[in-house]
C-alpha cells in the first residue's frame, strides 16, 4: 500500500468530532475505497485542553500552519462562520489541498471566489454536508442530474424549524411555546435566530440554486421570512383546508415578465428564490417530513419528481456527508485528477420577490352583510388577482372568509392584502399564508 494521504481537520466541535471518530473506526473500509490509507496529520483547535479525547501531538491553535504543511494533502473545514475559514479555504488551495466543508454560510456567501480559486488550482471543493445534512443531494444535482433541466428545487432544509412547526401542528400550541419545547430538548440552539428566521434555510436555498441553476446565487439574493409570526390560527386554518404549515426553500426558473415557469409570456428565464412558511397539502410528499427531519423535492424535465429525505443535521449524520466527500477527493488526488466543480455559465438574473409567482390563503373576519363578498372579490380583481377558491363560516357579526387564490405576481398578492386590511367591512385580516402544491 502506497503512502498515506494526510487530512488537517481544522474544528473539531460537534461534526468534527464526529468525523474524528469516523476515521478511525473506517480506517480499513476507507484505505480499500480510496486506495491509500486516509490519515489524520493535525487538528486545528480553539483550545486543546477541551479535547482530551484526541492525541496531544495532533492538536495545535494555529490552523494557518496546519493547512499550508507539506505534509497535509486534504483539508475538512468544520469551524464553521466566514473568517477566518474563508482565508484558510484559499490558503490550502494556493497551497494545493483539496478542501471539504459543511460550512453552508461561507459557500452561499461567496461560493463563486472559492470555486474559482479551487478551479485555478486545479483541487476540489466539495460540501456536501452543508445542505441537508446527511442526505445525498449536492452530488446527485452537480453530477447524476447534469444531463438534465432542472425547474424546481422546494425543500425543507432546516430541522429546528420543521420540528417546532410539526409541534404546532401536533398539538395546537402557539410558536413561542413549540420553541420553548424545543429548546428544552436541545433541538434549538440557545440563539435560535437562525433557524428561527430563516438565515439558515437562505443560505442553504443559495447553494441549490446555483447548483441548480447554473447561476450564482448568494444568500443576500434569496427573500427570507421565518417563522416567527405563524400562529396557532395559521395551522389550524391550513387543516381546514386539507394542508400542513413548513417552512420551504423554493428555487425556482421563472418567465421574467411575471408568469409562472409553465411557459408564460416572459422576455427569457431568471431565477426566483426565497423561503418563508407555506401551506402545503397533506397529500404532497413534504407535508409528511415531521420533527427535525430534512426533505428535498426536485423536479427536472426529464427525471420528473424526485424526493431525498433524511436527517439534516447531528454530529454523526452530517460527519456521513463529510466523510464521503473526503472519499471523492481523495479518490481524485490519487487518481490525480479534479473533480466536476461548479458551472455558473447559465448566469440567469435572480427575480425580485415581487415579481415571483405566489399563491395565497387569506383568512378574514368580515360582517355578513349583502355586498361584503363583492367589495373583497372586486379589491382581489382591482389587483389582476385571480381568486381560486371562497368558503364562508359562520355569519351574522361573526363570519370568516376563506379564500385561497391563484398565481399571481408576489408584489399583487401583498397589495390586495393591504387593501384589504384599510376596508370598513374587513375586521380583521385573521391569517395570510402562501400556498405552495395545491392543484
Ligand atoms: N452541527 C450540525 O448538525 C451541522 C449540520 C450541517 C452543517 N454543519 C456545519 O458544520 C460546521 C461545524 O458545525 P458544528 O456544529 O460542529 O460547530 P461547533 O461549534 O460544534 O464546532 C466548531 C468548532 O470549531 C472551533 N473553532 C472555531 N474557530 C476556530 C479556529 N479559528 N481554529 C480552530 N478551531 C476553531 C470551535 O471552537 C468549535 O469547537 C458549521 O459550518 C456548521 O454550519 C453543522
Ligand atoms: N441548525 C440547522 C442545522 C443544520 O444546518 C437545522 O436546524 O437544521
Ligand atoms: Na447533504
Amino acid at each position: 500500500m502506497s503512502a498515506p494521504l494526510r487530512v488537517a481537520l481544522l474544528g473539531c466541535g460537534t461534526v468534527g468530532s464526529a468525523v474524528l471518530r469516523l476515521l478511525d473506526e473506517q480506517a480499513g473500509d476507507i484505505t480499500a475505497r480510496v486506495g491509500r490509507p486516509v490519515e489524520v496529520a493535525g487538528v486545528a483547535v480553539r483550545r486543546p485542553d477541551r479535547h482530551p479525547g484526541v492525541p496531544a501531538g495532533l492538536l495545535t491553535t494555529d490552523a494557518h500552519a496546519l493547512v499550508t504543511r507539506d505534509d497535509v494533502d486534504l483539508v475538512v473545514e468544520v469551524i464553521g462562520g466566514i473568517d477566518p475559514a474563508r482565508e484558510l479555504m484559499l490558503a490550502a488551495f494556493a497551497a494545493g489541498k483539496s478542501v471539504v466543508s459543511a460550512n453552508k454560510a461561507l459557500l452561499a456567501d461567496d461560493g463563486v471566489a472559492l470555486h474559482a480559486a479551487a478551479a485555478e488550482a486545479g483541487v476540489d471543493l466539495y460540501y456536501e454536508a452543508a445542505v441537508a445534512g446527511a442526505i445525498p443531494l449536492l452530488r446527485p444535482l452537480r453530477e447524476s442530474l447534469a444531463g438534465d433541466q432542472l425547474t424546481r428545487v422546494v425543500g425543507i432544509v432546516n430541522g429546528t424549524t420543521n420540528y417546532i412547526l410539526s409541534r404546532m401542528a401536533e398539538t395546537g400550541a402557539g410558536f413561542a411555546e413549540a420553541l420553548a419545547e424545543a429548546t428544552e430538548l436541545g433541538y434549538a440552539e440557545a440563539d435560535p435566530t437562525a433557524d428561527v428566521d430563516g438565515f439558515d434555510a437562505a443560505a442553504k436555498a443559495a447553494i441549490l440554486a446555483s447548483l441548480a441553476f447554473h447561476t450564482p446565487v448568494t444568500a443576500a439574493d434569496v427573500h427570507r421570512e421565518g417563522i416567527a409570526a405563524v400562529s396557532a390560527t395559521d395551522v389550524a386554518r391550513a387543516a381546514e383546508i386539507g394542508c400542513t404549515v413548513k417552512l420551504l426553500a423554493i428555487c425556482e426558473k421563472v418567465e421574467r415578465g411575471g408568469r409562472g415557469g409553465e411557459g408564460g409570456e416572459g422576455h427569457g428565464a431568471s431565477v426566483a428564490v426565497r423561503v418563508h412558511p407555506a401551506m402545503i397539502p397533506t397529500s404532497h410528499p413534504l407535508a409528511s417530513v415531521g420533527g427535525a427531519f430534512n426533505a428535498v423535492f426536485v423536479e427536472a424535465e426529464a427525471a420528473g419528481q424526485l424526493m431525498f429525505y433524511g436527517q439534516g443535521a447531528g454530529g454523526e449524520p452530517t460527519a456521513s456527508a463529510v466523510l464521503g466527500d473526503l472519499v471523492a477527493v481523495a479518490r481524485n488526488r490519487v487518481a490525480g485528477v479534479a473533480g466536476p466543480g461548479t458551472t455558473a455559465y447559465a448566469g440567469l438574473p435572480v427575480a425580485p420577490m415581487a415579481d415571483t409567482p405566489t399563491r395565497y390563503h387569506v383568512s378574514l373576519d368580515v360582517a355578513d352583510v349583502p355586498g361584503v363578498l363583492a367589495q373583497v372579490a372586486q379589491e382581489f380583481a382591482a389587483h389582476d388577482v385571480s381568486i381560486s377558491t371562497v368558503r364562508q363560516d359562520g355569519s351574522g357579526e361573526a363570519a370568516t372568509l376563506v379564500i385561497v387564490t391563484h398565481r399571481a405576481p408576489d408584489a399583487a398578492l401583498s397589495a390586495t392584502i393591504s387593501a384589504l386590511r384599510g376596508m370598513p367591512a374587513v375586521r380583521a385580516v385573521t391569517s395570510v399564508l402562501r400556498v405552495e402544491g395545491l392543484q
